[in-house]
């Protein structure tokens, strides 16, 4: 535990020059007020690190050391803010505006963050804040940089072909529409504590993406996974000064009456303490984060296809308009047994496919004659003896070491898929020679080399599976 009588007047036990950043200075001050314990391991720096604010290990740490931790009096939720009451009321049902009816009152929204995204609002604009030690440190959330913030014309430019438009397109409409609905109604409602020309669109915008890039949320047990809906985010102070990368070396637990930041490998003197923000891919760390981890260190990154370009594809193949309904009502019933989605995609991580049970099923059942099909509908999914010969076939691939899809690709689908995939692989039209040419690559913007490197990334994993389709073809 770090105490202030262990620690040399001028040199803490997490900074190694915490004069020079007052506004670092101050959060470190308020961190001991609220008995947040940091080991004098590490320290909070902004050189050293990948990332403005991180954490650099000052000491060697060995593997299961508690690096710092967080009592759950300290963590910034909808529980914790000085509008509290109001925002428990308006959960329960209360009345707060004569004009909307109780479901319009209601401040449930889709991603269920508007509580927390009002408390944030009052307390970010608030200098008296008991928070504002901690928030004060982030001046323009924008700096972030996620691709919401990116003008249309050059998102949809640099990112085409790898979800993140589409994904972004998805978040402003939604942000629009929750702050158009149920923000600015409640704060028209509460004008004692929010003001409309203070807490506005622009900033409401700013802190969804502090949201999406800073915020934790508790794990639900696994008895309660199918039967309580997610943990609302909450903010937790220092552990969202870790930036994250694949191969991190740290991990937040979650006890009973505090979190803990705790190594999961041996961290070198000097080394950067990396959280994990979960498995994601690229498109989903740009999405969120605002940033992406250079080709191959993402042992995560993966290249989605929406489930729908394997559906227009077989339509495109079919010839006369029986075939094509034949496709349809395949299609139908592939979603009817939950095996694809309008929304799914099929995912290929680097050494393959990850969803293949699903693409497998799909690509053979819009392949089959009409009578094996029939068959199919009655049964409503596979005989035994095909489950059978499926498992030999996993089977025998894997002693190959080649992804269980690859045989089947091609004798399924012919080239109709192959060539759609193709076509979704050129899309991303990333210019490698870029990646080799250091001069070149160092006259590009921060957001063109963000694009080049997720777009790279996402047109290698998707080659790998274009290799296997072609050298295992039958
Ligand atoms: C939870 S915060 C981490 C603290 C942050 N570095 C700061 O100074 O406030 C997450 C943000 O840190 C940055 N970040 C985290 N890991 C990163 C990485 N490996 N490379 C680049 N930026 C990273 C991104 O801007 C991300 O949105």
């Amino acid at each position: 535990m770090a105490t202030d009588a262990k620690r040399p007047k001028d040199s803490g036990a997490s900074a190694q020059n915490p004069g020079e950043d007052k506004t670092l200075q101050s959060f470190l001050s308020w961190c001991k007020e609220v008995r947040l314990e940091l080991s004098e391991k590490v320290y909070v720096s902004r050189e050293g690190t990948v990332a403005d604010y991180g954490m650099l290990a000052r000491e060697e740490i060995e593997e299961g050391e508690v690096i710092f931790s967080i009592p759950r009096a300290a963590l910034l939720n909808q529980r914790r803010t000085i509008i509290h009451s109001i925002l428990e009321k308006a959960e329960e049902g209360c009345a707060w505006s004569p004009c909307l009816s109780p479901e319009e009152e209601s401040l449930k929204s889709q991603s269920g963050w508007v509580p927390l995204l009002l408390a944030l609002m009052f307390e970010y604009t608030n200098s008296e804040s008991h928070w504002s030690p901690y928030l004060s440190l982030w001046t323009d959330f924008r700096a972030l940089d996620h691709p919401m913030f990116w003008p249309k014309e050059e998102r949809e430019r640099l990112l085409q072909g790898t979800g993140v438009p589409e994904a972004v397109e998805n978040d402003l409409t939604n942000i629009l529409k929750e702050y158009n609905d149920i923000i600015l109604p409640f704060i028209q409602s509460h004008r004692e504590v929010l003001d409309p020309q203070k807490h506005t669109l622009e900033l409401y915008q700013s802190l969804v993406a502090f949201v999406m890039a800073y915020s934790f949320q508790e794990p639900l047990e696994e008895d309660e996974e199918d039967e309580k809906e997610p943990n609302p985010p909450m903010m937790v102070p220092m552990a969202d000064i870790l930036n994250h990368v694949a191969n991190h070396n740290a991990n937040l637990e979650f006890r009973t009456d505090s979190l803990k930041m705790v190594s999961v490998k041996r961290i070198k003197k000097g080394e950067e303490v990396f959280n994990t923000y979960g498995e994601l891919a690229n498109w989903q760390l740009l999405h969120m984060y605002g940033f992406v981890e250079s080709y191959p260190s993402n042992t995560n990154d993966s290249a989605d296809i929406q489930m729908t370009t394997v559906y227009k594809a077989a339509l495109q193949a079919a010839r006369t308009e029986s075939e094509r309904s034949l496709v349809a009502e395949k299609w139908d019933l592939l979603c009817q047994l939950d095996i694809v989605g309008e929304e799914g995609a099929f995912v290929f991580g680097q050494s393959g496919s990850l969803t293949d049970e699903e693409l497998y099923t799909s690509l053979k059942v819009l392949c089959m004659p009409v009578e094996q099909f029939k068959e199919f509908k009655e049964n409503e999914g596979w005989e035994e003896a095909e489950e059978d010969d499926e498992d030999e076939m996993a089977a025998a691939l894997s002693n190959e070491g080649i992804p269980k899809l690859s045989l089947p690709w091609r004798r399924l689908l012919g080239d109709s898929v192959s060539l759609t995939l193709q076509d979704y692989a050129d899309e991303l039209q990333p210019d490698k020679e870029l990646l080799g040419d250091r001069q070149a690559y160092g006259r590009l913007s921060s957001r063109e080399r963000l694009a080049l490197q997720l777009r790279y990334g996402q047109k290698v994993t998707l080659h790998q599976l274009l290799e296997l389709t072609r050298c295992h073809s039958v």
